[in-house]
């Protein structure tokens, strides 16, 4: 299962074959020229990726989609309760203590968002010249854009472009269409985009304030500010 609002890439070099965190074997074979890319968002959360990707290939590429961690874990939270409608509230779940305010960092929906922490795993191993982030909030305004970024850090020509997107009312997200084929236009399926449950405000408030110190330690640590602390970014 993915990590909703959180995408990690591995983009190999050419003729290198894949993984799964680091093994090969589990890979298609690649011909010269082409790259093998395999996304699982776990990799970013998962202590091990870092070092069995590195001992694989040093030079594999990473590419990581973050967005608000307010919003991930809402977004997280809507996911597992389309399949288990029984969970508790994400009121209930967000707090250790909710009188004293006490957020639930151990509970796996909060946890992810500390990108701050996870990265510094993979800086162990891996420059962050090789790592590239992407905004999940630019992806949905400008996915053009967003991936003009992917192709040039990817060494690829920008064949992704304008021309292959436009906003579909319906869904109320950027969906593709390839117009060199005359293929009918295809958006993301029911799971990506689903309406969020109303969280109560003030545990909205709390959790901005907890994870303000992290956004701000991994703005630091990218060299890039994802504006998350601008009102209205997490709605
Ligand atoms: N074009 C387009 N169409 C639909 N959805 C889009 C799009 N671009 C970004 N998003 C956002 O992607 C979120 C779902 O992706 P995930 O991170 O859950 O994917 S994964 O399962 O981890 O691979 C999903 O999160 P939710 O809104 O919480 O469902 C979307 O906000």
């Amino acid at each position: 299962m993915g990590e909703p609002g959180l995408v990690s890439v591995l983009a190999m070099p050419q003729r290198h074959r894949c993984t799964e965190a680091g093994d090969r074997s589990v890979m298609p074979k690649t011909l010269e020229g082409q790259i093998t890319m395999e996304k699982t968002p776990s990799y970013f959360v998962t202590n091990e990726a870092p070092k069995r990707i590195h001992s694989m290939a040093k030079d594999t590429k990473l590419i990581v989609v973050v967005r608000n961690p307010v919003t991930r874990a809402i977004s997280d939270y809507t996911q597992t309760l389309s399949k288990k409608p029984d969970i508790p509230t994400f009121e209930v779940l967000a707090f250790k203590n909710r009188t004293l305010g006490l957020i639930d960092a151990s509970w796996s929906a909060i946890r992810i968002g500390i990108y701050a922490l996870h990265l510094e795993n993979w800086l162990q191993y891996f420059p962050l010249s090789q790592i590239l982030f992407v905004s999940g909030e630019r992806l949905i305004i400008d996915p053009a854009g967003e991936m003009a970024k992917v192709q040039d850090f990817l060494g690829l020509k920008r064949l992704v472009t304008e021309k292959h997107f436009y906003f579909n009312k319906t869904k109320g997200f950027p969906c593709l269409k390839k117009p060199e084929d005359g293929s009918p236009p295809r958006c993301l399926g029911k799971s990506k985009g689903r309406t969020h449950p109303k969280i109560d405000p003030d545990v909205i408030h709390r959790l901005r304030k907890f994870y303000k110190p992290f956004n701000v330690m991994f703005y630091q640590m990218t060299g890039q500010d994802f504006q998350w602390e601008q009102e209205g970014s997490d709605k």
